[in-house]
């Protein structure tokens, strides 16, 4: 059964906020973090987007910290209050200041940071991901979509949690929405 994106998008906020209160949700967390430090993925790349996560997200703390260990350089995604829905990607370091977002999530809030958004890869969130087609379901911003678009030269990775996958799209599918390159569930690495 298809349903639109808002039913889904709805669906999963409320099954996500629910698993974020049990403790199986951080255990993925750690698995997935794991998961992405043993692959193969982050041996070529320098620079990274990534996003500072909401309590329903897979937790980027974590893999924020290992980044910065593994001397990576970390951008993390700034949506732009416009009507062009852009986001930029802004260096942070553990210097950083961030302040929270009229979406709720953290932000680098410095107006003279560094813009970098030539990235090396890209952590990509969402709500839901079909492990056949790779398709994505966000919060409904269509942020990424259009960012990945202008930036097709970045490598895509996303992490995902047990009640993010679906074996299919359950969702309608647009002609703007770019696949994900590399899901990472708990228990594999798919890549496309
Ligand atoms: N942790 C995290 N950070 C992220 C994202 C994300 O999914 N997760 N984003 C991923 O894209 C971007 C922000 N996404 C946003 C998505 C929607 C709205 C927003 O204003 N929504 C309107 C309703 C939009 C609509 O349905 O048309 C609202 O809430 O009023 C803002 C930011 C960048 N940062
Ligand atoms: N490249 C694009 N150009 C123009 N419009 C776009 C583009 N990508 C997405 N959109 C539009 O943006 C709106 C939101 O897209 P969608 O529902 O796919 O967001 P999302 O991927 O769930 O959100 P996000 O990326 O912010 O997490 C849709 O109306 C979609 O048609």
């Amino acid at each position: 059964m298809t349903k639109s994106k808002k039913e889904i998008r709805k669906q999963q906020v409320e099954k996500l906020s629910n698993f974020a209160e049990t403790p199986l949700k951080s255990t993925e967390d750690q698995t997935l973090l794991k998961n992405i430090m043993n692959s193969d993925l982050l041996s070529n790349c320098q620079s990274v987007g990534i996003t500072s996560s909401l309590t329903y997200e897979v937790d980027t703390s974590g893999l924020i910290a290992q980044l910065w260990d593994l001397g990576k350089d970390v951008y993390l995604a700034r949506a732009n209050d416009n009507s062009e829905r852009s986001q930029d990607f802004i260096y942070y370091s553990y210097m950083t200041k961030l302040t929270k977002s009229k979406f709720g999530v953290e932000e680098v809030s410095e107006p003279d940071a560094q813009i970098n958004n030539d990235l090396d890869l890209i952590i990509v969130p969402g709500l839901a991901f079909a492990l056949d087609s790779h398709q994505r379901l966000g919060f409904g911003g269509g942020y990424y979509d259009r960012f990945l678009a202008k930036h097709p030269g970045s490598k895509t990775v996303a992490l995902v949690n047990s009640k993010m996958i679906f074996k299919t799209a359950a969702w309608k599918i647009e002609a703007t929405d770019v696949p994900i390159q590399t899901i990472i569930t708990p228990e594999s690495i798919l890549s496309k």
